[in-house]
C-alpha cells in the first residue's frame, strides 16, 4: 500500500487528488468496517462539486456513482443536494441505462446466448442415463422455454427491464442478463467504452466487493485501455463480501499505477467490539483496525444448548434482560422502541420472532413473489399497506384531514375524476364516508380483523380498487357468502399463487402491520445480509443453522461444532473459498454493526466444542461466555 494513515483527512485528500480531470488516477480504498468509506466518498464528491463541477457541466459530463441499494443511492443523492452532475444509481439501473438503446445488439446477444444454452442442455440430455428422471424432465422443460423465447425474439420491438422488479413479461430481460450483456458490450465493443468514458470521466463504485464480478472486470478493462482518460475509484471492504457474485480476488493485483489509500480507524464500534472483529478477520487477512471511541463497550456470547427443546422467544427475551444488567442500559429491555436490533440469517426467522409468519411464509414460498414481498411492491400488498393501514391509523388518531387525503388519493368513490363525472357528488361523498365507517368498524372494540375480512369489506363497499392478484379471492369470498345454504359451487382449481394468497389472507391485520414494519426497517429485526452498511447501538446476532436451513453459511462449522465436509477440505486444499470463509465474513459484518454493545446467541447441540473453540481462537474470554 502506498499509504497507511490514521489521519482521515490525508486519505480523503489522496482520494480527492485522484478526481483530476486533467490527470485522472484510479484508486482502491482499503478500509474495514465502520471506517467511514461512504463518508470519504461523499466528502471527495462534495469537494469536487465545489471546485470543478462547472467545468464538468460545461463539457456535458457527469460523475457516475454506483451504490449497492436504492436507500444508499437516495442518501448519497441527498447529501449532494440532488445535483444532476452526479449520476448516482444502483448497478442494475446503471447497466440498463448503458445498454437499453441498443435493441438489435441485445437481440443478437440473447439469440446467441440462448442457442449456446440450448446446445449445452441438449448435450446433457444426450448423455443422460434415463429419460424419465427429474433432471431430464426439468432440462426438457428448460429447452422448451428457451426455444420458445428464441422464436419470439425477432418480434420484440423494444426490450424492457425494471431494476426493482421480477421482469416476467415476454419482452423483459432478467437481472442476470442485463449485467452479462453490459459487461460483454463494455468488454467487446470499443465504441461502448469510448461513449462511457466521454460521458463519465469519473466512475466511483461503493460496496465494490459485492458489485457483480463480470462488470467490475469490464470496468477494469476499460480503465486499463484508457488510463489517462478515466478515474475508476473503488470503495469497499473485501471482508464484507457476502454475496457469491462479487469479485473474489478484488484488492489483490491492483495495478501499480493506482493509488491505494488505507483507513485503519474504526469510528463506529467500541474497543471490545473492535478487538473481536479484528480477531475474526485475522482468519482471512491481516488488516487490523484501531478504535476511535474511548469506551470499551460490551460483548457476550450466549451458547444455547439445543440438545433439549428450547423456547427461543423466552431464551432471547432473557438474554436482553441479562444484557440490560451487564451494560446498565435499560434500552436492551425496551421491545416497544425497537432499541435492540436482532439479526437473523433468514427472513423466515425474523418473521417467526416478529410474529408475522402467517402472512409472510406462504407468500415467500412463491419464488416470483420474493423480491416484491421484501420491498413491499408485490401486487396485492399495497392495498393493505398504502391504503387500508394508513386509513385505519388516521382514523385511530382522529385525523380526519389525513383520512380525506387518503380517500382523495386512492378511493375510486371520491377521486377527483369520479366526482367530475358524477352529477351527484354529495351523494358520492356520503357514500365514501359510509365506506370509511364500515371499514373502520372492523376494528371496533379492539378487534383485530383478518385480511380476509378487510378484503371482503373493501370489495363490498368499493372503497379502494382491488388488484388482479386479489380479485379472484375477493370474488370467491363474496361468492362463499352468497352460497351459504345454497348449492355447492364447483371445486376451485389449484393455483399455487392463489393458494399462497389465500393462506396469507387468513392472518390477523396486526401481523400484517408487523410485516410492514419489518420491510420498512422499523422493526427490531433484520437479516445478516440486509443490514450491510447500517449501524445500531445494541445488536443481538442469532446464529442458528438448524432454523436457517440453508447450506451457503454454517455457523456450526465456523465455531468448530461441526467438522468441515470433504468438499470444504478439497476447496481449502485447492485454495478455493469454503463455507467457513463465507460465514466468517458474514459474522464480521454482523458484529461490526454494534455501536455500543453486542450479544451473540449461538444455538448448538455441541456447546462444549463451541466454547473451547472460541476460547482457543481468542474471540472471547471465559467470563464473556454464558451457557444456557
Ligand atoms: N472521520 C470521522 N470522524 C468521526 N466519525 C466518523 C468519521 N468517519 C466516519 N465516521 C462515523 O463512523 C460511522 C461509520 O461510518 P460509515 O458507515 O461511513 O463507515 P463504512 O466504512 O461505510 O462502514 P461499513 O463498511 O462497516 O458499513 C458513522 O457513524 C460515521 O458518521
Amino acid at each position: 500500500m502506498t499509504e497507511t494513515d490514521t489521519t482521515p483527512s490525508t486519505v480523503d485528500e489522496e482520494i480527492y487528488s485522484c478526481l483530476d480531470l486533467d490527470n485522472p488516477k484510479s484508486f482502491f480504498l482499503f478500509a474495514g468496517a465502520g471506517s467511514g468509506k461512504t463518508r470519504s466518498l461523499v466528502d471527495a464528491l462534495k469537494r469536487f462539486q465545489k471546485n470543478n463541477i462547472v467545468r464538468l457541466k460545461k463539457d456535458g459530463q457527469k460523475i457516475a456513482v454506483i451504490t449497492y441499494t436504492n436507500a444508499a443511492c437516495d442518501e448519497i443523492k441527498s447529501r449532494l443536494e440532488f445535483d444532476m452532475a452526479f449520476h448516482v444509481s444502483t448497478i442494475h439501473s446503471f447497466a440498463w441505462e448503458i445498454i437499453n438503446p441498443y435493441t438489435n445488439d441485445i437481440r443478437s446477444w440473447l439469440a446467441s446466448n440462448l442457442e449456446d444454452e440450448i446446445a449445452k442442455l441438449n448435450d446433457q440430455q444426450g448423455r443422460a442415463r434415463s429419460t424419465t428422471n427429474k433432471s431430464y424432465i426439468k432440462r426438457a422443460k428448460k429447452i422448451e422455454l428457451k426455444t420458445k423465447r428464441l422464436e419470439i425474439l425477432p418480434s420484440i420491438k423494444k426490450f424492457t427491464y425494471n431494476p426493482n422488479g421480477d421482469n416476467i413479461e415476454r419482452d423483459s430481460l432478467n437481472h442476470e442478463e442485463v449485467i452479462k450483456i453490459t459487461a460483454d458490450f463494455i468488454l467487446n465493443k470499443p465504441l461502448m467504452q469510448s461513449i462511457l468514458i466521454r460521458k463519465y470521466p469519473i466512475l466511483l463504485i461503493d460496496e465494490s466487493q459485492d458489485t457483480k464480478k463480470d462488470l467490475v472486470d469490464a470496468f477494469f478493462d476499460m480503465q486499463e485501455k484508457h488510463p489517462g482518460k478515466i478515474t475508476l475509484g473503488l470503495f469497499g471492504d473485501t471482508m464484507q463480501r457476502i454475496y457469491t457474485d462479487g469479485k473474489t480476488d478484488l484488492g489483490q493485483n491492483i495495478p501499480d499505477t493506482w493509488a491505494k489509500p488505507a483507513k485503519i480507524i474504526n469510528y463506529r464500534c467500541p474497543k471490545r467490539v473492535i478487538t473481536l472483529i479484528n480477531k475474526i478477520r485475522s482468519g482471512a487477512d491481516d488488516q487490523i483496525q484501531e478504535p476511535h471511541k474511548e469506551n470499551d463497550g460490551c460483548v457476550r456470547l450466549f451458547i444455547v444448548n439445543t440438545s433439549n427443546p428450547v423456547n427461543k422467544a423466552t431464551v432471547e427475551h432473557g438474554i436482553t434482560s441479562t444484557m440490560a444488567e451487564l451494560t446498565d442500559d435499560q434500552l436492551w429491555k425496551d421491545d416497544a422502541q425497537a432499541s435492540v436490533k436482532i439479526l437473523t440469517l433468514e427472513h423466515h426467522m425474523a418473521a417467526s420472532r416478529g410474529g408475522f409468519s402467517d402472512f409472510f411464509v406462504p407468500l415467500y414460498s412463491v419464488d416470483k413473489f420474493k423480491t416484491g414481498l421484501l420491498d413491499g411492491k408485490l401486487q396485492g400488498v399495497s392495498l393493505f399497506a398504502k391504503q387500508v393501514l394508513p386509513l385505519v391509523k388516521a382514523k385511530q388518531a382522529g385525523d380526519e384531514f389525513a383520512v380525506s387525503r387518503i380517500m382523495r388519493e386512492y378511493s375510486p368513490i371520491i377521486k377527483k375524476d369520479a366526482l367530475k363525472k358524477s352529477t351527484k357528488s354529495l351523494e358520492e361523498i356520503t357514500k365514501a364516508k359510509d365506506a370509511v365507517v364500515a371499514l373502520f368498524s372492523l376494528w371496533s372494540d379492539d378487534a383485530d380483523p383478518s385480511l380476509n375480512e378487510v378484503l371482503k369489506e373493501v370489495y363490498n363497499s368499493g372503497i379502494f380498487l382491488i388488484s388482479d392478484a386479489l380479485l379472484p379471492i375477493a370474488d370467491r369470498l363474496n361468492q362463499d357468502q352468497e352460497d351459504i345454504g345454497g348449492e355447492q359451487t364447483e371445486e376451485p382449481e389449484n393455483d399455487p399463487v392463489i393458494e399462497a394468497w389465500e393462506m396469507a389472507l387468513q392472518c390477523k391485520f396486526s401481523q400484517f402491520e408487523e410485516y410492514v414494519r419489518y420491510i420498512s426497517d422499523e422493526s427490531r429485526f433484520g437479516t445478516h445480509q440486509g443490514i450491510k452498511g447500517l449501524q445500531f447501538p445494541r445488536v443481538m446476532v442469532i446464529l442458528d443453522d438448524d432454523e436457517a436451513r440453508g447450506w451457503t453459511f454454517s455457523y456450526d462449522k465456523l465455531f468448530g461444532a461441526v467438522e468441515p465436509t470433504p468438499t470444504d477440505i478439497n476447496n481449502l486444499e485447492e485454495g478455493k473459498e469454503t463455507s467457513i470463509d463465507r460465514t466468517r465474513r458474514l459474522f464480521y459484518v454482523t458484529c461490526s454493526r454494534a455501536e455500543e454493545s453486542l450479544a451473540i446467541v449461538a444455538y448448538t447441540n455441541e456447546r462444549k466444542k463451541v466454547e473451547s473453540y472460541v476460547l482457543e481462537q481468542g474471540w472471547f474470554d471465559k467470563d464473556e461466555i454464558i451457557q444456557i
